[in-house]
C-alpha cells in the first residue's frame, strides 16, 4: 500500500500533495505518531491535536523562508515529520537523537529553540522587528496553546504587540487544556468565546445580514469594526485581544484544513499582530488520549491497543513521597497551602488538591506568580508549600530574592525535577539550581538521601521559621540506607561512616590538620550520596580510608563538622548533581581557602559547566563521568597525583 506520508520528504514537499488527500495525510501522520511514540515515549497528546493545524501551516508557510516559533515546542512533532525529520524518530528523545523540541541545531526549519512556555510571541515579536530594520521579507507565526497563554510572558509580549508595524501572526491553539486543566481567567474568556454558540450564531447572523445590505453593508460592518462602541461588543468576538490593539480571527476549526487556510490568507493582510484562535481537541484520533489528555500529554512506552503503559509495575519515586507527605501534613496543619504553576499532577500536588481544594492554588504556567502569590499567603499567616520544578523555578529567582527572601517569610520551596531529567534534554535539566539558590542571604537549603530523608525534611521544614528549599530528582526515591536516621538538625550533616583513627592528643585539641593525604572524606548531597556510597564500598574494598558524609544542609552547611574533618583527612571530595560554578564544592574550596586549609586537597565531581542534552540519565551519568565506576577512578587518580 503507498502512503501519502512516503511522498514527504523535505520542507514544502506537502505543497505537491494534492488538497483531496489532506485527509488520508493527517490520518496517516496520527498513525505515524501513535506508533512511534508507543515505542519511544513522548509528548503525544498535544501533537495528535496540532496535526491539520501545523499542515496548514506548512501549505501557507515557506520553509526556510519563513518563520515559525513553536511555543513550549512539544508540539512539533508534526513540524519535524514535514521538514524531513522522519526517519530519525526511532530516536526521538534519546541520546543524540531527535530533540522533542525544536531545535536551530537540528533544522534550518526551526526558527527558535524552546522548552519553557509563554515565549513564542517575544520571539516572534523579535523576528518581525529585526526584518523591519533589515529589509527583508520573511513571514512570522508564532503558535502558542491556551495553557501557555497563562504565562506572564505571554501577556507581557501581547502588551507590547499593539504597536507593530508590520505582520504578526499569532495562532492560539486553544485545546482547552493545559498539562491538565487549564485555569484562569483567561481560560474563561477563551472558553467563552469558543463555547458559547449562541452569542456566536447572534455574531455571525449579525454580520451576514450586514453584509447582505447591497452596498453599505460592508462598509457598515467594516466601520462597526473599526469603532470603539459597545455595539461592536455584540458583533465582533475576541474584543479583548481588539482593544489590545491586536486584531482577533476566530474561533475557527483547528481539524479544518481549509478553513484554516483561509484565516491564514485573511491574516496575512493585516499589518499588525493578528491572533487566530483556533479550536483543536488535544490527543485527536486516538481514543485513548481524546479520552485522558492528561496522561498521554507525556507518555513512556505504551501498548497502542489498550494505551497502557508497558512498565505498569513502578517503584516509589519522590515525587510521590513528597505528594503524600504534604498531603498528611495538611491533615494537622490547616495553615499549609499548596501552590502549583500548572503541574498538579508532575509535582504531586493532585493528592493534596483533592484533600483540601480550598487550600490547593494552580496559578497557570506563572512561577514568577507563583513565588510572589506564596509570599503574600505567608504574609497573611499561611504556610505556604510551592512545588516547582527545579528548571522552572529559574523563572522565580527574583521574586524568590525580593519577595521571600529579604521578609524572611515561611515560605517551603519543593523542588522537584533537581538534577537530570533525561529525555527532554537541555531545557529542562534541573542542574543550576545549587547555583542559583545558594547564594540568597536568609535561605535554607536542603537535599535528602533517600525517601526516608524527604519525608523528614518535609516535616521539618513544615515548622521552619523562614524560608526553606528542597531539592529532589525526578524518579525513583532511592530506598537504601535506612538505618541512617539520625533527626534533621539546622544545619547538620550526617556521618554514614568515619575513619576511626586516634590522632595525636596535642593535634586534636588545637583543630589542627593531620591531612593525612590517603585519608579520603566524601562529602555528598542529595541524590549523590548514593552514588558516594557506592564508591566509598569500592574504595573501602580496595584499602582505602574513607569517610562518607551526608551533607543533608547545602546551606547553612556544617562547618563544625568540616573542622573537626579537616584534622585527619587530606583528601576530600564533594560530590552534587549541579553544575561546577557556583554549585556546593565551589563553596567547599572557599570554606578551605577560607580556614587557611591549604594541606587539604579538593576534587570536586559535579556536572560540566554546559548545557547537557537528552538522553537516558545513566547513559548521560556515564557519558559524563558522573557514575560510580567513573568517580571511583577519578578519585583515584586524584589520590595518586597527590601521594
Ligand atoms: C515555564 C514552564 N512551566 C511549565 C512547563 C510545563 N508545561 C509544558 S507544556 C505545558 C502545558 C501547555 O499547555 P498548552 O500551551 O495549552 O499546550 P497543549 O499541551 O495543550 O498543547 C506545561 C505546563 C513549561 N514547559 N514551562
Ligand atoms: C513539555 C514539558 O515541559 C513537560 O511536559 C515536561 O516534559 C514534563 O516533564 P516530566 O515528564 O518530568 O513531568
Ligand atoms: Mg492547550
Amino acid at each position: 500500500m503507498t502512503h501519502i506520508l512516503d511522498e514527504i520528504n523535505q520542507a514544502n514537499d506537502i505543497k505537491k500533495i494534492d488538497s483531496a488527500e489532506y485527509k488520508k495525510l493527517a490520518a496517516e501522520i496520527r498513525k505515524f505518531l501513535v506508533q512511534n511514540i508507543s515505542k519511544t515515549g513522548g509528548h503525544l497528546a498535544s501533537n495528535l491535536g496540532a496535526v491539520e493545524l501545523t499542515m496548514a501551516l506548512h501549505l501557507y508557510l515557506d520553509f526556510p523562508k519563513d518563520r515559525l516559533v513553536w511555543d513550549v515546542g512539544h508540539q512539533a512533532y508534526t513540524h519535524k515529520l514535514l521538514t524531513g525529520r522522519k526517519k530519525e524518530f526511532t530516536t526521538l528523545r534519546t541520546y543524540e537523537g531527535l530533540s522533542g523540541f525544536p531545535k536551530k541545531k537540528e533544522s534550518i526549519c526551526d526558527a527558535f529553540d524552546t522548552g519553557h512556555s509563554s515565549t513564542s510571541i517575544s520571539a516572534a515579536m523579535g523576528l518581525v522587528n529585526a526584518r523591519e530594520l533589515s529589509g527583508e521579507d520573511y513571514r512570522v507565526v508564532a503558535v502558542i496553546g491556551d495553557g501557555a497563554l497563562s504565562g506572564g510572558m505571554a501577556f507581557e509580549a501581547l502588551n507590547n504587540a499593539e504597536g507593530l508595524h508590520s505582520n504578526l501572526t499569532i495562532v492560539l491553539n486553544d485545546n482547552n487544556m493545559s498539562i491538565s486543566e487549564n485555569v484562569g481567567g483567561m481560560a474563561n474568556y477563551l472558553g467563552q468565546l469558543r463555547t458559547d454558540t449562541k452569542y456566536n450564531n447572534f455574531k455571525s447572523s449579525v454580520e451576514n445580514f450586514l453584509k447582505k445590505i447591497p452596498g453599505i453593508g460592508n462598509a457598515i460592518m467594516d466601520k462597526l469594526k473599526k469603532s470603539k462602541d459597545s455595539l461592536k461588543r455584540l458583533v465582533i468576538p475576541g474584543m479583548l485581544f481588539e482593544d489590545m490593539g491586536i486584531t482577533y480571527i476566530g474561533p475557527i476549526d483547528g481539524h479544518d484544513i481549509n478553513q484554516l487556510m483561509t484565516a491564514f490568507a485573511s491574516a496575512s493582510k493585516v499589518k499588525e499582530a493578528v491572533l487566530i484562535h483556533v479550536v483543536t481537541k488535544k490527543g485527536k484520533g486516538y481514543k485513548p488520549a481524546e479520552q485522558n489528555p492528561s496522561k498521554f500529554h507525556g507518555v513512556e512506552a505504551f501498548d497502542v491497543k489498550t494505551g497502557e503503559n508497558f512498565n505498569s509495575k513502578k517503584d516509589t519515586t519522590y515525587t510521590e513521597v513528597f505528594s503524600d507527605t504534604i498531603t498528611e501534613l495538611g491533615k494537622c496543619n490547616e495553615k499549609i497551602v499548596a501552590i502549583t504553576a500548572a503541574m498538579p499532577s508532575g509535582t504531586g500536588l493532585n493528592k493534596f488538591m483533592k484533600s483540601y481544594p480550598e487550600r490547593f492554588f494552580d496559578v497557570g504556567i506563572a512561577e514568577e506568580h507563583a513565588v510572589t502569590y506564596a509570599a503574600g499567603l505567608a504574609v497573611g499567616g499561611m504556610k505556604p508549600f510551592v512545588a516547582i520544578y527545579s528548571t522552572f523555578l529559574q523563572r522565580a529567582y527574583d521574586q524568590i530574592l525580593h519577595d521571600v527572601c529579604i521578609s524572611n517569610l515561611p515560605v517551603v520551596f519543593a523542588i522537584d525535577r533537581a538534577g537530570l531529567v533525561g529525555n527532554d534534554g537541555e531545557t529542562h535539566q534541573g542542574i543550576f539550581d545549587i547555583s542559583y539558590l545558594s547564594h540568597m542571604p536568609s535561605l535554607t537549603f536542603v537535599a535528602p538521601k533517600n525517601a526516608w530523608e524527604l519525608k523528614e525534611m518535609l516535616i521539618y521544614a513544615g515548622s521552619f521559621q523562614g524560608p526553606i528549599a528542597i531539592r529532589y530528582p525526578r524518579g525513583k526515591a532511592y530506598q537504601g540506607l535506612k538505618e541512617y536516621k539520625q533527626p534533621i538538625e539546622y544545619g547538620k550533616g550526617e556521618i554514614i561512616y568515619e575513619i576511626s583513627e586516634s590522632l595525636p592528643k596535642e593535634l586534636k585539641e588545637m583543630g589542627k590538620s593531620q591531612a593525612n593525604k590517603k585519608n579520603i572524606v566524601l562529602l555528598a548531597v542529595g541524590s549523590m550520596v548514593e552514588t558516594a556510597e557506592n564508591v566509598s564500598r569500592a574504595l573501602l574494598g580496595s584499602g582505602h580510608k574513607v569517610t562518607l558524609v551526608n551533607m543533608r544542609f547545602i546551606k547553612p552547611f556544617d562547618e563544625e563538622l568540616l573542622h573537626r574533618l579537616a584534622v585527619n583527612h587530606g583528601s576530600w571530595v564533594t560530590l552534587e548533581e549541579n553544575v561546577k560554578l557556583g554549585g556546593f564544592g565551589e563553596r567547599i574550596t572557599g570554606f578551605l581557602m577560607e580556614h587557611n586549609y591549604r594541606e587539604i586537597n579538593q576534587l570536586n565531581i559535579s556536572l560540566p559547566d554546559q548545557f547537557i542534552e537528552q538522553g537516558d540519565v545513566a547513559v548521560l551519568k556515564e557519558k559524563l563521568g558522573m557514575d560510580s565506576e567513573s568517580i571511583k577512578l577519578k578519585i583515584l587518580e586524584f589520590i595518586n597525583s597527590n601521594a
